[in-house]
Order: C-alpha cells, then structure tokens, then sequence
C-alpha cells in the first residue's frame, strides 16, 4: 500500500537518518580503545571497609598483616600428657618412665597455672595451652596409667618424646604481621576463613563501581510483561546488570526509557549523579543515533570520544565521558550490545573493580561452511565448538543468528575475527577461535540439521545422565551435508522425495545411516474462524488459498522439507505471499497468528501453540541421519538408547508425535 501522507515524525526521522551520517565517524576498534584509555584512569575505585559476611567476591583494596599469631599460643596437636622431652630420653617398653601428674587438666581454653616441674607431666586435650616449663607433648595411646601409689596419680611413658613433638607454636600458621592477603586480591571463603583467624572482622575493600543501566526504546517491556503488537521485552538491562557485577561493579537498574529526549536526558544526569559509569543500549544507529549524540554532548567536558567502530557486530557504539564519567551506549541488538559491552566497557569496569584483565583463551578451529563478510568491518562470528569426526581436531559452526539474536552470545562457545579487508571465510579455513565463559569444552553430542520440539523431549533425558548436546537448527540438507562431511553425530531430517513419495531414504549415501525417529503430522495452519479454511480437508484448503490472492501465504525455506511438500502440493503455482521465507515451523505459526499471513504449512504441535486451526496434509517421517563413523560415540549410542527407551516414546506420544 502507498503511503499517501507520511506522518511528520517519519519524515523527520527520514531527516535525522541522513544527518547522522554527519556523527558516526566510524574508527578502528583499537583506536576506540586507545581513546577511552587516554581519557579514563582504568583505575581501581576507593576502599570501603565491610565485614567479613560482606566481603565474599570484593576484591582486596590493600595489603593485610596477620593481626595476631595463629595459632595464638603454643598449644597441644593431640590428646595426652605434657611432658619435659628431657625426662623422657630412656623411656621404652622395657623401662617406662614414670611421670607425677599435675593436678590440673588442660582442656581447650584453660590457662594453665601450675609450672611443669621435672619428672611430672599434665593431661592435656587437642588445642589445650602448653604450661610453661613444658617441651613436648605425648599421646595418651602411648602412655599407661600408674595408680601404685593412690596419693600421687603418675602415668608410665613407654617412648621418648622429641622436643617440640606435637606441639603447635604460636605463629607457626600465620606470624602477627605477616602478609596474609595482597592487594587485589579476589576474596573467597578460603580468604574468610585466613582474614577470621588472623584477628580480622573487617576488611577494606575496593568499592565496587556503580554502573547505572539504561535501556531505550519504545517497544521495551519488563521481562515477563505481556508485549503488545511490536513489543520486545527488555533483555539487555538483565544481561548487562548481570554482567556488571560478573566483572566486579554494582549495577543500578534505571528501567526502560522511552525514545524522548528530553526524558532521557534527566534520567542520564539522574544516572551520573549517583553512577560511576553510565551503560546504555539501544537508539545509537541512524535516525535515533543524534538523540544520544545530542545529550551526550551536553553532558560535561570532554564529551563524546567514540561514535561507530569498524566492527560487526557493533558499529554505532558510542562512548563519551561526561566530566570524567563514562558513559558507554550500545547498540540496542542484543548481540551487538553485549559484545561491544564485554569489549569496550568490560577492561575499564575490571580496572575499576580493581580486577585483573579477564583471562583469554584461544583455540583453533576448521570453519565448517564459507561465510561472506562486509569489507571495512572487523567482523566476529559467534561459532559453537564440536569435534570432528576424523580426530583432526575442531569444526567451528557459526550460529549464523545475526546481531538481532538475544541467544548467539549466549549459546556461542567461542568467537572468531574475520579481519576488516577480508570479504569472507573459506570453509575450512583454520580459524582461532577466542572462548567465550573461560573453560567452554565441546558439547558431547553435535545435532546439526532440522529442528523439532520431539528432540527436545529426546534431550531432556540425555541430559539427566550428564551428556551435553548442541542442536544447530540449518535445515534437513544442511544437516544432511554436515553428515556427509563427518561434522556432526546425528542429523535430524524429514526430507521428502517427490518421485518416490518416500521420507529421508532416498536421500542416504555412503557412509551414512538412517535411524527412525518419529513421525509428525503436517498441515495447514490458518487463524481459527476464518472461513476461508474452516472445515475444508487439507488439500482442497491449499488449492482453494492458492487461487485467492487475498490470501495471504508463508511460505518456508528452501530445502526445508516442509518447502518440499508444500511445492509438491502446488504443483509449480506461486501464491501470494510465496516469496516470504522463514525458517522454522514457529515463525510460520507466528506470523498466521500475528496476521502478516493467512495461511501456511506447519506442524501439528506448533499450530496447537499457537492456537491456530490446523488442517492435516501428511504424516511427516522425521528421521536422524547418523554418520557411521561416529555411531560407536558413547554419547551417540546413549542418543540411540534414550529414542528407543519406553519413557521417551510415552513423552513422545503425549506431544503429539509417533514414535517409530
Ligand atoms: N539504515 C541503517 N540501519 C541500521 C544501521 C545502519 O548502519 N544503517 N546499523 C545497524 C546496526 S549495525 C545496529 S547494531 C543497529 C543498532 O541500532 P540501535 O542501537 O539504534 O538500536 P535500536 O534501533 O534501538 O534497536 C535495535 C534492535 O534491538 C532491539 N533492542 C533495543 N533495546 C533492547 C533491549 N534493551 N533489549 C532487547 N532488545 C532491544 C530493538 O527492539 C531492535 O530490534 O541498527 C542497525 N540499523
Ligand atoms: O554493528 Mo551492528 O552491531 O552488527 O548489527
């Protein structure tokens, strides 16, 4: 439809949109860090003192002493008698020597008051103080006592004690003013516990750098709120607050603002009022990109120091200093936000924290598929980590979600660079891969191929026995491919062959095995009460909505096997609508549901989900192609163990599908 009147405000936006080109001035991601470097102290914030409940995770803002000995005074290792080593040289089973006992027993916290004279000996407990005038401890196991003489309790000594035998002296752990902690040390328990016996209640620490949140935007809703038509809920507040005080500040969540400048601008000087840092995402590409652009500038001296880096994801970051507060806006794409937040803002809340530069680790990687990259951008790929059949070490699978994804970093193991002149990846190529979390180790079981929630089902038991599984979701050729290439242990496929009318055989090559899976039932979604497709039988509904151009058709992907059957099913005709392409059985639901479409081909489950009318069409085989070179895998053989197990049948079963 034409747009007869724009509204003012999209013309203006139309307006900012070109202005804007006027701000980014785009910069390497080196010289963006340069920058921030020559403007921020990358410093660690003032000491606080707090207690010791307090202290787990804050970092140690300058050295400590021992403030007493541990332990405090000379004190006995073990149950027995105090003796004087001297009067127990000849001791043996043959001789004993008879030792008087004190009359006194040093138990724990008794201070002693009676002197050890020669020839006697003191019953003393683990932990109990060493009187004075004694030098060694003896076992009560190696001792008897002698009773001869009523008036004068003594005990016989059958070995000799050494000097010092099974005594602890005072300081020997840790000596009043020894160092017991450095500076920038992180605190925990084990900490606690040295900081307690060394006569610690509090300790000063560095004070954590509050970093106020800021999320902008129209469409943002608190997580868990109901969205209206077009809304998103606020997933960068949460990932960024928690990753702030993964880094060692204390986040301050200042909720979500709407597009309004001067709203927004209040809230930032709220923000900088109590804030050491000032993070927020969205509103910094074209268009809204001058709103920020406009408030930072006002903001205090020196002002905005970065606007766009040549990276992807996360080119329209900006970064300011207001008055010596950073002030650091992301991109509002998830991805792009929290990549550029653990690249750029990450070491300056680190040093601030007081914390040491995060731990890097790389490994290589084969690149599993080509990728093509935009010139002039360092690009990062978020790749899943899986171990290739031939031993040859790593296949890096790029999650391919785009910056827009709120799951790529987090499902990610890794990242890799293509540099900024490179037009693309070669698959294959060797790629190093920089881990995401630390300690990422590839998951146990690779799935590369279609989707379905059955597997889900499949996965949740194989997970209660401690095996980890990666589904990647490219479709039944894709996984079929993967297959192929030994790059994956299992991939699941429903591929129809036309010409045959049969599932997944067809398709099988050398090297390759079929294991059944489940069938599924396909059919016709559409939003229930529309005439147009109540109580028709399946296939009529197809041909009757492909010759209505009103009705509006989603269509799937190519070479997925729902695209095959529905193609068979038009037999070459190209409804309205055929051109839009998504990828998965719930994007067809969705858009049905939402109304961007009237009708497509989906499965049973998913049209349930999503509450649509559902007309059947086929029962659909969805099958794991499984490399052979890869079936005697523990994890695979449990894989094939947990499908065929009566548990997951019954599962499987309950959720609408049909084991084989
Ligand atoms: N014509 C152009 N368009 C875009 C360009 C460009 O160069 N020319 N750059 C693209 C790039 S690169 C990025 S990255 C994005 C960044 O856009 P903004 O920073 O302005 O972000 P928004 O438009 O506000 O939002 C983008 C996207 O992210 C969602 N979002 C925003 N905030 C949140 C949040 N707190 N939690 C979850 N999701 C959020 C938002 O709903 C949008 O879907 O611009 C490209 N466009
Ligand atoms: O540079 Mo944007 O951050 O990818 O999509």
């Amino acid at each position: 439809m034409p747009i007869s009147s724009p509204r003012p405000d999209l013309i203006d936006r139309i307006r900012r949109a070109a202005r804007q080109e006027q701000f980014l001035q785009v910069v390497t991601a080196e010289e963006a860090m340069r920058r921030m470097r020559a403007s921020f102290p990358f410093a660690r914030m003032p000491a606080e003192t707090v207690t010791l409940a307090a202290a787990l995770g804050r970092v140690v803002a300058e050295p400590i002493a021992a403030a007493c000995d541990a332990p405090p005074f000379d004190r006995s290792a073990v149950d027995g008698f105090a003796v004087r080593a001297a009067d127990t040289v000849d001791a043996s089973e043959a001789t004993p020597r008879r030792l008087v006992l004190n009359a006194e027993v040093l138990a724990c916290g008794v201070a002693p008051a009676i002197a050890l004279a020669p020839g006697t000996a003191t019953a003393i407990a683990t932990g109990g103080m060493i009187p004075r005038g004694a030098d060694a401890v003896v076992m009560i196991e190696h001792t008897e006592l002698d009773e001869s003489d009523p008036a004068t309790p003594a005990i016989l000594l059958k070995r000799a004690a050494a000097p010092g035998g099974f005594i602890g002296f005072a300081g020997s752990d840790i000596a009043r003013g020894e160092a017991l902690l450095r500076a920038g040390a992180v605190v925990t328990s084990r900490e606690i516990g040295m900081l307690a016996a060394a006569g610690h209640a509090e300790v000063p620490v560095v004070r954590r750098p509050r970093v106020a949140v800021i999320s902008t935007g129209d469409e943002l809703a608190p997580p868990g709120t109901a969205l209206p038509p077009g809304g998103v809920a606020d997933s960068n507040a949460a990932i960024l607050a928690a990753a702030i005080a993964e880094n060692g500040g204390d986040p301050i969540l200042m909720g979500i603002l709407r597009d309004d400048e001067a709203a927004l601008e209040a809230a930032v000087r709220q923000a900088l009022a109590h804030a050491d840092m000032v993070v927020m995402s969205g509103g910094t590409s074209k268009g809204a990109g001058d709103v920020s652009h406009r408030i930072l500038s006002r903001l205090g001296e020196p002002g905005i120091l970065v606007h766009g880096v040549a990276l992807k994801p996360g080119k329209p970051l900006c970064v300011a200093s207001a008055g010596g507060v950073p002030v650091i806006v992301l991109p509002g794409f998830p991805t792009s936000a929290v990549f550029t937040f653990h690249e750029f803002a990450v070491p300056l809340l680190r040093a601030m924290a007081g914390l040491p530069p995060r731990a890097e680790t790389e490994q290589a990687a084969r690149l599993a598929v080509r990728l093509p990259s935009e010139l002039g951008r360092t690009e990062y790929v978020m790749v899943s980590l899986a171990e290739a059949a031939d031993g040859a070490g790593l296949i890096a699978w790029p999650l391919g979600k785009g910056s827009g994804s709120v799951t790529a970093f987090s499902q990610a193991d890794g990242f890799f660079a293509i540099p900024a002149l490179d037009q693309g990846a070669e698959a294959g190529a060797t790629v190093q891969v920089r881990l995401i979390g630390g300690a990422a180790r590839p998951p146990d079981l690779v799935i590369i191929g279609s989707h379905c929630v059955g597997l889900d089902a499949v996965l949740e038991a194989l997970a209660a026995q401690g095996i980890r599984a990666r589904t990647l979701a490219v479709g039944s050729l894709g996984g079929l491919a993967a297959a192929k290439r030994g790059e994956c242990d299992l991939a699941p496929a429903h591929l129809l062959d036309p010409k045959s009318g049969a599932y997944n055989t067809p398709f099988l090559a050398p090297g390759i095995r079929l294991v059944p899976g489940w069938r599924r039932l396909q059919g016709v979604v559409f939003r229930p009460g529309d005439a147009r497709f109540e109580g028709l039988e399946g296939k009529e509904a197809v041909r009757r909505a492909a010759a209505d151009s009103d009705c509006l058709l989603v269509n799937r992907n190519a070479g997925s096997g729902t695209r095959i059957l529905l193609d068979g099913l038009l037999g070459g005709a190209k409804p309205a609508g055929y051109a839009n392409q998504p990828k998965s059985h719930n994007a067809v639901a969705a858009s049905v549901a939402q109304g961007r479409a009237d009708w497509g081909v989906a499965i049973e489950t998913v049209a349930r989900a999503y509450g649509l009318g559902f007309l059947p069409l086929a029962d659909e085989v969805y099958d794991f192609f499984v490399p052979e070179a890869r079936i005697a895998r523990p994890a695979v053989a449990a894989f094939l163990a947990e499908l065929h197990a009566p548990a997951t049948r019954a599962r499987l079963t309950a959720i609408g599908f049909t084991p084989a």
